[in-house]
């Protein structure tokens, strides 16, 4: 089979990736919606019919779009997330989701513990005033000895665990489908009650649910000045909760990777001082592109031709 085949991930709509040759080899034409952006649903209205294979990103995908599109196989993440696709209803138009279970696990767990240290030792808030001539020290602490909670022990939570042990933390994490196979020294799976209420510092990893984890009851129980790290989905923080305990210090720093909506618009949690940005960048290293490319590009291939 040949045919169009959608390319709308930020990391690859600007200049492609060489990878994309093994389906221009195959005889597949490629099609970018919405150059070096994140296509809105106008975008994907107009590009994704007559579409056999889509090489998708992070951005909504709609049940419109999905019954716009006609002819489409396979939906193939170049990631891990697949909050952004209703599965089912894909699935009910006979589309197949892939994803590319562990490709950026590396990237982004590097990304958690950066973001950890950088709050721990007030990196950017420091860098903030020295750029601007002032000469201010604001103490920080020492991760080693201290106690990280894992919201998620999957592939990215696996990498941040065994990174915090390195460093010296006790790390105990929570995760609804605790693998017996994952066994470390220092290292032990609780109830997420008890792994939050007993953190010094938490990081996320797991997919968004209905409602937030981190909510106003969540946050009261924890211990005060925790440090929290989010490198997985905004939804799981609920943000007014969130700001009411940076303000009231129960939380000392947040730092996160990720938005409701990307780009964000400005609020009162993103510019408060003790928050740390950075743009959904968990996954965007040379090498993780590199692998989640190439395996969203196999996924593709796999659904898409005859071996
Ligand atoms: N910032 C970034 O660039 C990136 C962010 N992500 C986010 O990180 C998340 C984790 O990715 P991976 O580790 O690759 O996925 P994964 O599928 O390997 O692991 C997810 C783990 O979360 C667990 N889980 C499910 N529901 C949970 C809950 N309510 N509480 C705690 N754990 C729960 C699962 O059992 C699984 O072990 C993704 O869902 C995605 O939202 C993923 C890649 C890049
Ligand atoms: O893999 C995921 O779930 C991600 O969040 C990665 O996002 P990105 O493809 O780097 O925009």
């Amino acid at each position: 089979m040949t045919g169009k085949i959608a390319v709308t991930p930020r990391s690859l709509s600007g200049a492609g990736h060489p990878v994309l040759s093994r389906l221009m080899e195959r005889g597949f034409e490629i099609v970018y919606p919405a150059p070096g952006k994140m296509p809105s649903e106008e975008d994907l209205l107009r590009s994704i019919p007559g579409c056999v294979g889509w090489l998708a990103g992070v951005e909504p995908i709609s049940v419109r779009v999905l019954d716009a599109a006609r002819g489409l196989r396979v939906i193939s993440r170049n990631g891990t997330g697949v909050d952004n696709i209703d599965i089912p209803e894909a699935q009910a138009r006979g589309i197949t989701v892939e994803r590319a279970t562990g490709a950026n696990a590396r990237g982004v767990a590097e990304l958690a513990i950066g973001l950890l240290l950088a709050a721990s030792r007030h990196i950017p808030w420091s860098h903030q005033h020295l750029s601007q001539g002032e000469w201010r020290r604001r103490i920080g602490c020492e991760v080693k000895g201290r106690a990280l909670a894992v919201v998620g022990c999957g592939a990215i939570g696996r990498e941040v665990i065994d990174m915090a042990l390195g460093l010296g933390m006790e790390v105990v994490g929570y995760d609804p489908y605790p693998d017996a196979r994952f066994v470390r020294a220092g290292f032990r799976y609780a109830g997420l009650e008890e792994v939050l209420r007993d953190a010094d510092a938490v990081s996320f990893h797991c997919p968004p649910g209905e409602k937030p984890i981190l909510d106003e009851a969540m946050l009261a129980k924890m211990r005060k000045g925790v440090i929290v790290v989010n490198t997985a989905r905004a939804e799981l923080i609920d943000d007014g909760a969130m700001l009411a305990a940076l303000e009231s210090g129960q939380v000392s720093t947040l730092a996160t990777d990720v938005f409701h909506n990307e780009p964000p618009a400005a609020s009162a949690l993103l510019s408060h001082e003790r928050v740390i940005l950075t743009p959904h960048a968990g996954g965007f290293t040379e090498e993780s592109v590199d692998r989640a490319t190439s395996v969203a590009v196999d996924n593709l291939l796999k659904n898409l031709v005859c071996p």
